[in-house]
């Protein structure tokens, strides 16, 4: 039985489960909750409902709106609990007599107890560690608590992955969560998979071979109404985007269960290989944001956004542009998904619409339906059942006038697909009842709640939108920005093959103020000067350097957008090169966190840039800064966690290239490891510094270039190092039984030798680098320094030192770089005024 599927339970309608809700006057108890639970308590009599609030209860106001049969069946039914907010309320609320009777075959087993959170998200662990303390479960007890919560799961990656960890400290377990996404329990999005197991020929055609554009879109016709406090810090993005809209394409592009029945937790681990492999959303214009006219909120929320996502790291779906927009205010409503398909067999197009729900009159279609035209060959499954096309549509007169039919070809050339049972479409929260009840035997394809993995995996492909939309609104310009649409507006965006979307010429939509357009020309002009003290360089006197300045993102793209110039400078220079040899640009990258934005830009630029791509496959040759001496055992660490710098490089730069775009493999060069043991690191690195030597002195041989990299990117230690080289100070206090140069030598490594063993303070304690010598030759220096935590090393350029061996080596690189080749490339949110 799947998440919306029809039928009751098939548990025994004697197990008396319990369940309260909290915050059960709120509005979406109100709505949703009661009714739902009220049908579902005809099916099963048993079930004990209860009604807890912190406060007082004005039962006869609280219903006063609702249906007659509501409120007879509430007074009658469900039990209520007022003033519930101290140890003494949770330990009464427990005591409730769970109904000790066994059940006729004896299974007590079955007895949950349910609490149902409708609060705010900030009070979930504080009550469910109130639950846990006060109710816990009588010794020997097979079943637990459990918690039932709703959306928002945390405002990002980082904050959902705080929120779990606040409710297990609080003892609950990942088991015995429930979060709901009702999408998921609306009928032809519940059926979904079924429908791709029953129709083998439409699966075979769902990828990039057949595929042309996907298009997911919740559009709504109402405004925020009375919900803006809500909707004000939350934002299109997180309201809708982040769950429902991603789920609904999740179920559209995973893959379906390699068996029947599916693997234990298949659906998350295929939901999450899914998100994590979509393209990060950083290419230029993959992204618009805008907001009604009249929204009351700030101008920095958006009430509409548009993506334009393609997925990287799955062959299946490889650069089919997936379009998703969502928006309040527009000019009707519709909830679908629509994919167009070009067969090769078929003279036309053809095209799969999922119509989740909406607005009738105007989409032309009567109710929630799939519509398949005739190429795809569309047979019915369980749950959803042939819909004689006459039921599909609105037939005619003056309401088809008004369509806007979302379906692009005459009626006739479909076959449509409605769920069974009809009645139950109005209210989602019958089906995500009835899947809680659901006893765990019953194992689902699908399911209405969503598990941690995918929950994190689908905020980590939204953060960067977030952010970005945050930059637009604080750096607007005259192709982005946050728009300003009006009511009623049919978001008719101009898409290309690329996945890259720009607003239409009409009807007008507003850019912003040139005011916010000034900001950002200043803010991208970037870099300004900051002269250090001398002191710190040594008495030397160019002591300047240029900063550039910006939040990580903007930092990261105008970073990216440098390098990438200048890798197509060089591979337009190419027809020139004696020898018929192809031009090099050799680029050195980090591991660590600050630079991974950057070299998601990078990629992102060529799936946006023929001539970049082309200069990627030709050109660019890839070197790391330095290696961890460990292996990349992959029973010890999981892929993600890999503690190679070159696995950073890998994920975040190599594997994010669109096909055009891919390095050949011996323009990639790391340092390959035999042993992870000092001998086996020493070969590691005189190897790779041969590698090095042979590339750049070959080039040098044949072009005018000097032996140098062409940039070098360094990220940037708390403590000051960089590359893997540490301040012989630090080195000092640790181990000098390790194998190292000595603290000279760190200082003083010649170019001979172009990378070597070093040590560092901490684990992994053996690494290979670049040298300092090496770095500093090179044409151009980034100095790359993103998040608060760096302010540490920031202040380390002004302290006054006693020795030369106390100063940080970054410092030491920027003075060997000097001012003509190093730039600092520096987040908004870290201080300068202590030094310049
Ligand atoms: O399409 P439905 O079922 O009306 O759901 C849309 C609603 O989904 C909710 O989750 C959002 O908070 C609302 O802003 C939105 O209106």
């Amino acid at each position: 039985s799947m998440c919306a599927a029809a039928s009751g339970s098939a548990a025994p309608a004697s197990a008396s489960h319990q369940v309260f809700i909290f915050g059960c006057t709120g509005d979406l108890a109100q709505r949703y909750l009661w009714p739902a639970f009220r049908l579902v308590q005809l099916e099963r009599p048993s079930l004990q409902l209860h009604c807890v609030t912190r406060g007082s209860l004005n039962a006869d106001r609280f219903l006063a709106g609702a249906e007659p049969e509501l409120r007879d069946w509430f007074f009658e039914k469900v039990k209520l609990h007022q003033g519930v907010r101290d140890r003494a309320g949770y330990e009464r609320l427990c005591s409730q007599d769970p109904d000790e009777s066994p059940a006729p075959d004896g299974a007590i087993s079955s007895r949950r107890r349910i609490f149902y959170l409708s609060i705010p998200p900030r009070s979930y662990a504080d009550v469910a560690r109130a639950v846990q303390l006060a109710c816990p479960h009588p010794a020997g007890s097979p079943t637990s608590n459990e918690f039932v919560l709703e959306k928002p799961f945390g405002s990002d990656a980082e904050s959902a992955e705080s929120l779990a960890a606040e409710l297990a400290e609080a003892g609950v377990s990942e088991a015995q969560l429930h979060r709901v996404d009702h999408y998921l329990a609306k009928p032809v999005l519940a059926s979904l998979l079924q429908f791709r197991q029953a129709n083998p020929h439409l699966e075979s055609l769902l990828s990039s071979a057949h595929v042309t554009r996907v298009e997911a879109a919740i559009w709504e016709s109402l405004g925020v109404e009375d919900r803006l406090a809500f909707y004000d810090s939350e934002g299109v993005i997180r309201d809708v985007m982040q769950n429902h809209l991603t789920e609904m394409l999740s179920l559209l592009l995973m893959d379906l269960p390699p068996s029947e029945p599916p693997p234990p937790d298949w659906l998350e681990s295929e939901k999450s290989r899914l998100l994590a492999a979509y393209c990060p959303l950083l290419g230029e214009r993959h992204l618009l944001a805008g907001r009604y006219a009249g929204f009351g909120g700030s101008s920095a929320t958006p009430t509409f956004a548009a993506a334009g996502l393609t997925v990287c790291r799955s062959a299946r779906w490889q650069s089919v542009p997936i379009f998703a927009s969502a928006g309040k205010r527009l000019a009707f409503k519709a909830s679908f998904i629509r994919l167009r398909f070009q067969l090769a067999t078929e003279r036309t197009e053809d095209e799969l619409l999922v119509f989740v729900g909406g607005d009738a009159k105007a989409t032309g279609l009567a109710r929630p339906l799939i519509a398949c035209s005739s190429g795809l060959r569309c047979r019915p499954s369980a749950g959803l059942s042939v819909l004689p096309s006459n039921e599909a549509g609105l037939s005619s007169g003056e309401d088809a006038a008004e369509t806007e039919s979302l379906l692009r070809f005459p009626t006739d050339r479909y076959a449509f697909f409605s769920a069974v049972s009809e009645q139950e479409s109005q209210n989602s929260y019958v089906a995500v009842v009835r899947q809680l009840l659901r006893s765990s035997s019953e194992s689902p394809i699908n399911s209405c709640f969503v598990g941690l993995p995918s929950l994190l995996a689908s905020w980590r492909l939204w953060d960067p939108a977030l952010a970005a939309v945050a930059d637009l609104a604080e750096l607007d310009d005259e192709d982005s920005g946050l728009r300003v649409y009006p009511s009623k507006w049919l978001p008719d965006l101009i898409a290309n093959q690329r996945g890259q979307l720009q607003w239409p010429a009409s009807p007008k939509i507003e850019s912003p103020s040139s005011k916010a357009t000034q900001t950002t020309k200043a803010l991208q002009s970037t870099a300004n000067l900051i002269r250090l003290d001398p002191a710190v360089c040594n008495g030397a006197s160019d002591c300047e350097f240029l900063l550039h300045r910006g939040s990580p993102l903007s930092l990261s793209r105008q970073l990216a957008f440098r390098i990438a110039s200048k890798v197509k400078e060089a591979f337009i220079a190419s027809t020139a090169t004696v020898y018929g040899q192809k031009n090099q640009f050799h680029l050195a990258l980090p591991g660590g966190q600050s630079a991974q934005m950057l070299m998601q830009f990078l990629a992102a630029l060529s799936r946006d840039d023929d001539t970049l791509a082309n200069a990627f496959a030709t050109t660019l040759h890839i070197w790391v800064t330095d290696e961890r001496c460990v292996h990349d055992d992959p029973g010890s660490v999981t892929q993600n966690e890999s503690q190679l710098n070159s696995a950073v490089i890998d994920r975040n730069f190599l594997q994010q290239l669109p096909s055009a775009a891919r390095l050949p493999l011996h323009h990639l060069h790391f340092p390959r490891l035999l042993t992870a043991d000092v001998a086996g690191c020493r070969a590691a690195a005189d190897a790779y510094a041969s590698e090095v030597d042979n590339w750049l002195n070959f080039r040098s041989n044949i072009s005018a270039l000097p032996p140098s990299f062409d940039f070098v990117v360094l990220g940037v230690g708390t403590d000051g190092h960089a590359a893997s080289l540490f301040s012989p100070h630090d080195l000092d206090k640790w181990d000098r039984s390790m194998p190292i140069s000595s603290a000279e030598d760190q200082l003083s490594q010649g170019c001979e030798q172009s990378a070597r063993v070093t040590n560092s303070p901490k684990a992994p304690f053996l690494r290979i680098s670049l040298s300092s010598c090496r770095i500093a030759s090179s044409s151009e220096v980034a100095f790359i320094l993103v998040s608060k935590a760096k302010q540490a090393a920031i202040d380390l350029i002004a302290k006054p030192r006693e020795t030369e061996l106390k100063t940080p080596i970054y410092v030491h690189l920027l003075r060997l770089v000097g001012k003509k080749r190093g730039r600092l490339w520096v987040d908004h949110s870290l201080d300068f005024n202590n030094i310049v």
